[in-house]
């Protein structure tokens, strides 16, 4: 059998990464700072297992976000079954999403950290859902700890005409520690990006790779323009029906309007073609996607939504 190119290019600093619009900075953070901030995270976040489809992710997350006056606070909504929730700020975080701030020229209002305890945790491909997110901002990962790779294939549809069987573009872009992954969403539009699991042994891994005993958090900040009410009753905003805090509706928890977002998420996974203005500019109101009350039919629609979803 002829002999495939198995890597793809490794790509870094100063090179097209995606549709351009995406790249990676390096050294993000002052010495001062980045020196004891994997250590100071351990111990300020509030990390907890999230599920999706009814298993843990392999991963401990934690989210945190900019809590207004009157305890308003950004929403940003994806697929899982339960997040955790959130809470504001805390010190080492807050130090980190300033020096984000200065270099991405855009605030950010909203982070979801994620603690890859070893090799074998992972995140599956997928595009960002971005109903909630600012749009024209970009998604940063801010990297810290072990050096792993972020894998960026495009999206099936997105080569057409090059033929079938086609081995669909893939890129790798090492995230070293203290770097940060611009994600424009022109790229996240077109491509799906992923963390694989490295379960090579220790002996074939890099001195970068074995950082922190292998171990990395990633902080992935987002520009968010949905919110919640204080009391988690009403939703406002970009991605919901109501886009000021003057016409905030009711949450919705369930029923077919649940089944409708999962379906539009699952369009944003496989689309790059995605009409988001199309799929979501009506906005929708839904928090939780089950509900107690939900029938049996409702259960069942959900779940075969939630099914026909790849990666998360
Ligand atoms: O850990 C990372 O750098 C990637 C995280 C990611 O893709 C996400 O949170 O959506
Ligand atoms: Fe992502």
């Amino acid at each position: 059998m002829p002999y495939q190119l198995a890597s793809p290019s490794r790509l870094g600093p100063g090179d097209k990464i995606g549709e351009g619009d995406s790249e990676l900075v390096l050294n993000i953070l002052p010495p001062d700072l980045v020196e004891d901030a994997f250590e100071n995270m351990r111990k300020e976040v509030a990390w907890k297992a999230m599920h999706h489809r009814g298993g843990e992710v392999p991963r401990l997350v934690a989210v945190e976000g900019d809590v207004a006056a009157d305890g308003s606070f950004p929403l940003y909504r994806h697929p899982a079954d339960e997040s955790p929730a959130l809470r504001p700020f805390s010190p080492t975080v807050s130090l980190i999403r300033e020096h984000v701030q200065k270099v991405l020229k855009h605030p950010v209002n909203h982070v979801l950290i994620q603690h890859y305890r070893s090799g074998a945790d992972y995140i599956s491909e997928h595009s960002d859902k971005t109903i909630d997110v600012v749009r024209g901002s970009k998604i940063v990962n801010v990297s810290l700890g072990a050096q792993r790779v972020m894998t960026l294939r495009l999206k099936r549809d997105g080569i057409d005409g090059l033929g079938k069987g086609t081995r669909r573009p893939s890129q790798k872009i090492p995230l070293p520690h203290n770097s940060m992954f611009v994600l424009g969403l022109e790229t996240n539009a077109k491509w799906l990006h992923a963390i694989n699991h490295d379960k090579r042994p220790l002996y074939q891994k890099s001195p970068e790779e074995r950082f922190m005993n292998e171990e990395r958090i990633s902080l992935t900040f987002r520009h968010i323009g949905t919110f919640l009410t204080a009391d988690e009753s009403h939703i406002y905003g970009q991605g919901a029906k109501g886009k000021t805090r003057e016409t905030a509706q009711p949450v919705i928890n369930g029923t077919e309007e649940a089944v409708k977002l999962i379906k539009a998420f699952s369009k944003e996974n496989q689309r790059s073609g995605f009409d988001w203005e199309a799929v979501y500019g009506e906005g929708s109101d839904v928090l939780h996607f089950t509900h107690t009350n939900d029938t049996a039919p409702q259960r069942e629609n959900l779940h075969e939504a939630k099914s026909a979803l790849e990666g998360t």
